[in-house]
């Protein structure tokens, strides 16, 4: 349903939805502390009064949380999807309905939606763009140079999207700041890591109900989302193979316990793929060829192009729908090959993305660094920006202090010692 008064712009599925989007987003509100907080300081502060800002985030009950904070602080904010499946009906209809905030994201809407509602935002005139992959930054330097003058800075939440960001930079077309989120500490070694590790798996097993125990699961990539999926599938009792192109995390994963082989060695032995490359076809033709019958393969990375579908549509005879995000590829070799999520973010189409608790930090650092732009308006060169250091440290303080946990400080003798060069062995 769509609405398309001045105050009440929207596009979302169903608003009578919205009792129980409000009842999930106030779950999620347990865990996330920080981001709360955050919240309470920007409501007396207003740090984004007159500020347009859009965010093209997964609709989910943490981004209801940071939208919620976002305009707390003044901001006239507008959200769209980050990707066509991942969107939380229910959230997007309790933040039109019980938040008032313009919502443009169904879930499952088809690839030209999508970019209409990219269109849509930029339509806003934001002054800051908060993005998630790179999407709408790409359209705004493609087809809307104009607007730039209007742009204080973008926010980048993922690693793709700031590769896409660094490539900008160097055909000299990012001409604006962008700060990079996915870099803090406390965004890529838990959101990437144990979000990705936890909520991939939770997708795998929503979408097939499968036993991992004794399963081969090959994963695709041994970085940070890598690293999580190994770690949470061998806590199922799957056997991993880690697949990689980097020779130090090649090693890295085999110290961690794990076989390492060429993906042509592993695509006969794998029961289940999981790519988490952010990379294209690392999954393809001659791998679907050698694949055992009935193996499953689905991506947590990031576009649906890590699994060249294309391919693997043109050698089959057949495509059925087996069970929701489940579809099997019947091959001309009389084998099959089940897909999951479409080849999508299995873990934000099958399951409800990393669960709160890893958002509030990644989401803690949006918000902040939102408010950094805000404070640096005309200050930053155009380019890629770090979250300073201390916000980083001040989100894992204030995250320790919510989960009850202290640690020690240095004493001065301490700090002396480890600023000094002249004691040594006596
Ligand atoms: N599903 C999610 O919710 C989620 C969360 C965070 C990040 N991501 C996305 O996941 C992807 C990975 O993120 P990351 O932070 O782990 O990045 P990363 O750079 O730490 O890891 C990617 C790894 O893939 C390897 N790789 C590249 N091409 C390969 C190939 N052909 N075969 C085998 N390995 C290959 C690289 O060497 C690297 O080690 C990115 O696209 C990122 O945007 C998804
Ligand atoms: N529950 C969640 N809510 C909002 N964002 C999430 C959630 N779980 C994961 N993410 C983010 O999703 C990002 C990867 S998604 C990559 C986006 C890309 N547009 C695509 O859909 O292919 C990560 O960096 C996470 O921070």
């Amino acid at each position: 349903m769509s609405s398309t008064t001045v105050q009440a712009k929207y596009e979302i599925k169903d608003p009578t939805l919205a009792p129980k989007g409000k009842q999930r987003i106030e779950w999620a509100g347990r865990e996330m502390p920080v981001l709360r907080q955050i919240q309470e300081r920007f409501a007396q502060e207003k740090p984004f009064d007159g500020i347009r800002l859009i965010a093209c985030c997964h609709v989910t009950t943490e981004t209801a949380h940071l939208a919620i904070a976002l305009k707390a602080g003044g901001a006239d904010a507008i959200l769209i999807a980050s990707n066509p499946l991942s969107t939380q009906d229910d959230v997007a209809a309790s933040l039109v309905v019980d938040y008032g905030i313009p919502v443009f994201a169904m879930k499952g809407e088809d690839t030209a939606t999508y970019l209409r509602h990219v269109e849509i935002a930029l339509d806003h005139r934001p002054n800051i763009i908060i993005d998630d992959g790179s999407d709408v930054t790409a359209t705004l330097v493609k087809n809307r140079q104009h607007q730039i003058p209007e742009i204080i800075g973008t926010t980048e939440e993922t690693t793709t999207g700031i590769v896409r960001l660094r490539a900008m930079f160097n055909d000299g077309k990012l001409t604006f700041p962008a700060m990079n989120v996915n870099d803090a500490d406390t965004k890529h070694f838990f959101d990437n890591r144990y979000g990705t590790g936890q909520s991939t798996l939770d997708g795998i097993i929503r979408a097939t109900n499968v036993l991992l125990a004794g399963k081969n699961v090959v994963v695709v990539g041994y970085g940070w989302c890598g690293k999580g999926s190994a770690l949470r599938a061998r806590g199922l009792g799957a056997n991993v193979i880690v697949t990689e192109v980097d020779p130090v995390r090649a090693i890295e994963a085999v110290m961690d316990g794990f076989r390492v082989m060429p993906m042509e060695q592993a695509a006969s032995l794998g029961d289940l793929f999981i790519t988490v490359t952010g990379n294209k076809h690392v999954i393809r033709g001659e791998h679907f060829d050698v694949m055992k019958d009935g193996a499953m393969v689905c991506n947590s990375g990031h576009f649906d192009i890590e699994i060249d579908l294309k391919d693997l549509a043109e050698r089959s005879t057949e495509i059925k729908e087996v069970r929701n995000f489940t579809q099997q590829y019947k091959l001309k070799n009389g084998k099959s090959v089940v897909v999951l999520g479409e080849g999508r973010l299995i873990n934000l189409a099958a399951a409800e993305g990393h669960p709160s608790a890893v958002m509030d930090m990644s989401f803690a650092n949006q918000a902040m660094a939102c408010e950094y732009l805000v404070k640096n308006k005309g200050k930053l060169e155009p380019g890629l920006h770090s979250i300073p250091q201390d916000v980083d440290q001040e989100i894992a303080r204030l995250k320790l202090k919510a989960m009850g946990i202290a640690i020690d400080t240095l004493t001065s003798e301490q700090i002396e010692y480890m600023n000094s060069w002249t004691v040594g062995t006596d």
